[in-house]
């Protein structure tokens, strides 16, 4: 073997489950086995110098799809395949086309160059087809190869296969996809890696030929710097490395940097591949820099040329493809992780969902698993990023369950919202420590919660007027009178709870900041809403009481009831019957309610406050 190959090229394979995937991919491996051995030992070397398997080969270095998703940990179902020609070594991702189809390919197609998408030639263009393909050019693939396979069973017929040629650059056309139509017959090889005689009047490549000059997706060395920092090493006080794999652009000793979103520069010392210490690095490297001024950096920082910063923002227009199990929820908080940044987010709002058949948007409250989603994110500080269509690596992220930890979406940023650019948080002469110094009290969040009817807005109202008479500055939100106002609009599904709640945690965080202490008397269901709430105030500030009253107790005193009608089915999705309650796991307070007045359980809270 003595040409070097050009580059590693990934690509995806996709088609209906009968259209021969397997076949063409068992036949691509079987005739250019007899390198796979080569490249095998590239491999076991590769693994040396950069992998962490120590002597086994690192399967991760081939298998480096959506790269946060990876270090997160979640299945997926793709088979990756290694083989290579005298030209070029290739990584086939072959995602199933059946039950969770959309996420398996979304991953698959976040890191390959190119795809090959199957037709059946009795067949045609079918919806499969169309849905595929939506997914591969949603997630950034510019060049598609159609395979119209099975041609022998169609006599080999020119016309029929211009047909289908057609049909397909028509939707190639609105996708902005590059195609190259290749009849063949995967059982036979024709027009595999060999050009078949059935063809005489097909001029074009062979389905190798094409993957072998494809062009790859991450040249851009051109580009100025973009280096994610992955990991921060100090193995003693005098050295301090900065590792990760460069994205965009070179890396050189004496290259002036800006360190992202701090904006301080500094100039490199020296780049390392491994512990070997290099002139120069560029896209895929993984790197390890060391500075000659000392700066402040971490994790999640990124380094790029000094000159030429990316943008930074905190609210970005975003599709997602959706992995979780439960709905993705506007105002529901969630983990986002950016290359190695973690911050929090929301969705603020949900522009549209995808009907991936048609490209039809169509309007939705909430995102179901494998939904494919635009929506506005809202992040808890500043973030480095560049369009996915710019850089797959600095423009991908993946939402995170805050109470699982499990990886519930992976989405691609589109743009900064401009409106984040106008926004300024106030800073303001007079603080919530002055405020609160005024009043003479420590301002606190009381966050009841609890079934209905299990005492919340009783214990509230009690303990206002405890606090009151202690001459404390308070103020009562509670469910029935702020869903007459402000939350007018909300009824009572998962999302409408959702954004309820959010809403008030908000006002609360302004009312405690504004030095009172505020009483919270919602049912607020939910764990994930009640943690964030949470996380709005300062440590101490926010108080949790579980009021932990057996539901067959609230239906027996149904002081509203709304039992009763629950019961007889007057009244969907009501809490504790026909919609969950996630109780506290670990309240400041649990009361029981059956076995103290509401008077001692009032004052019982107030002395701990
Ligand atoms: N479907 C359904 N489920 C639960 N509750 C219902 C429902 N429909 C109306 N109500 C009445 O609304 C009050 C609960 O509102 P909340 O804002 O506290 O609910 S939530 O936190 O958004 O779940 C609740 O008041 P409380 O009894 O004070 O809890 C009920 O009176
Ligand atoms: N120890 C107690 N604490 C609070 N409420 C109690 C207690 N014992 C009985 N109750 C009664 O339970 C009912 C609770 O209703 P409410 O306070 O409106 O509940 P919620 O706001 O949680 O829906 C009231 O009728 C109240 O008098």
């Amino acid at each position: 073997m003595s040409h070097a190959p050009q580059g590693r090229l990934r690509f995806l394979t996709c088609g209906s489950v009968d259209d021969g995937k397997s076949t063409l991919i068992g036949r691509l491996l079987f005739d250019t086995k007899q390198v796979f051995d080569d490249q095998w030992q590239t491999l076991r070397s590769d693994s040396r110098r950069f992998g962490t398997q120590g002597e086994a080969p690192d399967l991760a270095l081939l298998v480096d799809g959506l790269q946060a998703e990876r270090e997160q940990g979640i299945t997926i179902d793709v088979a990756y395949r290694f083989f290579s020609t005298p030209k070029r070594a290739f990584i086939v991702a072959d995602a199933p086309g059946h039950e969770q189809y959309t996420r398996n390919m979304a991953v698959a197609a976040s890191t390959a160059d190119c795809a090959v998408v199957l037709a059946d030639a009795r067949k045609g263009v079918l919806t499969q087809t169309r849905r595929h393909s939506r997914i591969v050019a949603l997630m950034g693939v510019k060049r598609v190869l159609l395979a119209v396979n099975k041609m022998d069973l169609v006599g080999w017929d020119a016309a029929r296969f211009a047909e289908i040629a057609a049909d397909y650059a028509a939707l190639a056309q609105t996708l902005g996809l590059t195609v190259q139509a290749v009849p063949l017959s995967a059982l036979g090889g024709d027009n595999l890696t060999a050009r078949s005689a059935q063809t005489p009047w097909y001029d074009g490549p062979t389905l190798l030929e094409w993957l072998e000059q494809a062009p790859l997706c991450r040249q851009d060395d051109e580009a100025p710097l973009r280096l994610p920092v992955q990991l921060v090493l100090r193995p003693s006080s005098e050295f301090r490395g900065y590792c990760g794999t460069v994205a965009q652009g070179r890396v050189r000793a004496g290259d002036r940097v800006r360190v992202q979103p701090s904006g301080v520069k500094a100039t490199v010392a020296a780049v390392r591949i491994g512990f070997e210490e290099v002139a120069q690095a560029g896209p895929a490297d993984a790197v390890c820099v060391t500075l000659q001024e000392e700066r402040d950096i971490s994790r999640g920082d990124v380094l790029v040329a000094a000159d030429s910063p990316i943008e930074q923002a905190e609210q970005f227009h975003a599709h997602v493809v959706w992995v979780g199990e439960q709905p993705l929820l506007p105002g529901r908080p969630y983990w986002l992780k950016l290359h190695h940044r973690t911050v929090g987010a929301v969705v603020s709002s949900l522009r549209h969902v995808v009907d991936v058949d048609t490209g039809a948007h169509l309007s939705a409250r909430e995102v179901a698993m494998n939904g494919i989603a635009a929506v506005h994110l809202s992040v808890d500080r500043p973030l480095p990023f560049m369009p996915y269509s710019a850089s797959r690596e600095l423009g991908n992220f993946i939402l995170i369950d805050r109470l699982t930890q499990a990886t519930v979406g992976a989405g691609m940023i589109d743009f900064a919202l401009r409106r984040d650019s106008n926004l300024h948080w106030q800073a303001l002469a007079v603080d919530k420590a002055a405020r609160a110094a005024l009043k003479h009290q420590q301002p606190r969040c009381v966050w009841f919660t609890g079934l209905s009817g299990s005492g919340k807005s009783t214990l509230a109202s009690l303990l206002e007027k405890n606090l009151h008479a202690q001459g404390r500055h308070t103020y009562v939100l509670d469910g029935d009178n702020v869903r007459h106002g402000l939350n007018r609009d909300l009824g009572f599904t998962e999302g409408d709870r959702v954004e309820n709640i959010r809403r008030v945690a908000e006002v609360a965080r302004l009312m405690v900041d504004a030095g009172l202490m505020v009483i919270v008397s919602f049912i607020s269901p939910f764990r994930a809403e009640r943690e964030w709430a949470r996380s709005l105030f300062a440590p101490g500030e926010f108080v949790e009481v579980f009021v932990d009253t057996p539901l067959a107790e609230c239906e027996r005193r149904d002081p509203k009831g709304l039992y009763a009608k629950a019961r007889r089915g007057e009244i969907p999705a009501f809490t504790g019957i026909s919609s969950p309650y996630e109780a506290p796991l670990n309240p400041e307070f649990l009361v029981q309610t059956t076995s103290a007045t509401p008077e001692a359980l009032a004052e019982q809270i107030a002395q701990s406050l």
